[in-house]
C-alpha cells in the first residue's frame, strides 16, 4: 500500500476544470515534488488528499484510507496548506496546545513540535507580530503535532527567506530519509524543490503531464549531452561520428549526442585514445518543465 495514492482524481469548479483524470502514488521514504504553473490543480488535489475538496470522480487515500475514515487524522497525515489563518491574539504555544487537546495528544508534543521548527524561543509569543516564515514555520509545527509518517506540504517555501528555505530542504530530507516518512510537496517553481525531491508530479491545466523522477525528467526532455575530453580530439571525433554520434567541437571538449558513456569509452579504448574526462551534462530542467507546462515565457512564475 502506499503511503499516498492519487486514482483517476477529478474535480470541476462550474466550467473549471481544475482535475483531470490524476493518478499517482507516493511511497514511505521518499519526497515528490508536485509541480505546475499556478492554477494548474496542485491545490486542489492536495485538498482533496485532506478531505476538504469532495472529487467528483477518483480518490484521493492516505495510507490506504480517505481522510475522513482515518481514526487519528493528525497522527497519520501532517499538512501545511496556502494561507493558512491564524489566531493572531493566541500565542504560538497556545495555537499548537489547542490543536494537541482536540486529538488527544501528550502536552509535550507542543514543546518538542516548537522545537523542530525552531520556534521553542518564541513559544510565548502571540502570532500578531510573527513574520510570514515564521507563521510558514508554525504551520510546519502543527503538521508535526501528531508525528505522522505522511507530509503534504503545499508550497511551503512561501514567504521563507533563503535561509528558511535552505532549512526547509534540510527539514524535509530528514522527514523523508531519516524518519522514512512520505512527503508531498507542491511548487510552481522547480529550482525550490529539485534539490531534494526523489519523484517529481507535473500537472498543467489539470492534467498531469509527466511523472517519474527528476533524472527521467530530464533525459526525457532531450537527448543527453556527454562531454569528453582528449589530448586528441582530432582523431576521436570522426571515430565517434562513424558509430552514429552527434560531435560538436567546444575548445578542447567534444560534446557528443547518440552514444552513452560505456559506447564512448569502448570506442576510445578500440582506438587507443586517451579520455581525460568523460562527464553527462546536466540538462536545463528548468527548460524541460517550462515546455511540459506550456509556460514558454515563464510569466507567473514567482
Ligand atoms: N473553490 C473554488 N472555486 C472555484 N474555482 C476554483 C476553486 N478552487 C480552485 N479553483 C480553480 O481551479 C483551478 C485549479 O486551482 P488550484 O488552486 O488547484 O491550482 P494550483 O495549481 O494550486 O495553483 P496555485 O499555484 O495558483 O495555487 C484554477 O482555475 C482555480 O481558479
Amino acid at each position: 500500500m502506499s503511503a499516498i495514492e492519487i486514482r483517476d482524481l477529478s474535480k470541476s469548479f462550474g466550467p473549471v476544470r481544475a482535475v483531470d483524470g490524476v493518478s499517482f502514488t507516493v511511497e514511505s521514504g521518499t519526497i515528490t515534488g508536485y509541480l505546475g504553473p499556478n492554477g494548474a490543480g496542485k491545490t486542489t488535489t492536495l485538498r482533496s488528499l485532506l478531505g476538504l475538496v469532495t472529487a467528483d470522480s477518483g480518490s484521493a487515500l492516505v495510507n490506504g484510507r480517505r481522510y475522513v475514515e482515518l481514526d487519528r487524522p493528525l497522527s497519520e497525515v501532517g499538512a501545511v496548506l496556502e494561507a493558512t489563518n491564524f489566531h493572531p491574539g493566541r500565542t504560538a504555544y497556545n495555537h499548537l496546545r489547542v490543536l494537541c487537546t482536540a486529538a488527544k495528544l501528550p502536552r509535550a508534543r507542543v514543546g518538542e513540535a516548537l522545537e523542530q521548527v525552531g520556534l521553542a524561543d518564541v513559544a510565548g509569543k502571540r502570532v500578531l507580530g510573527f513574520s510570514m516564515g515564521m507563521r510558514q514555520r508554525l504551520a510546519l509545527a502543527t503538521a508535526l503535532i501528531g508525528d505522522p509518517k505522511v507530509y503534504i506540504l503545499d508550497e511551503p517555501a512561501n514567504g521563507l527567506d533563503p535561509a528558511g528555505i535552505q532549512w526547509l530542504r534540510g527539514f524535509m530530507r530528514h522527514l523523508a530519509h531519516e524518519r522514512g516518512a512520505a512527503v508531498l510537496v507542491s511548487s510552481h517553481v522547480l529550482a525550490e524543490v529539485e534539490q531534494i525531491v526523489d519523484n517529481v508530479v507535473i500537472i498543467a491545466k489539470g492534467r498531469l503531464v509527466r511523472q517519474g523522477t527528476l533524472a527521467e525528467l530530464v533525459s526525457n526532455g532531450g537527448a543527453p549531452v556527454i562531454r569528453v575530453r582528449t589530448p586528441k580530439p582530432e582523431a576521436l571525433r570522426p571515430a565517434l561520428e562513424r558509430h552514429g554520434a552527434q560531435v560538436e567541437a567546444v575548445g578542447d571538449v567534444l560534446r557528443v549526442t547518440g552514444l552513452d558513456v560505456e559506447g564512448i569509452g569502448g570506442i576510445a579504448l578500440d582506438e587507443r585514445i586517451l579520455l581525460t574526462e568523460m562527464t553527462q551534462e546536466r540538462g536545463d530542467l528548468q527548460q524541460v518543465f517550462l515546455e511540459l507546462t506550456g509556460e514558454q515565457t515563464g510569466e507567473g512564475r514567482a
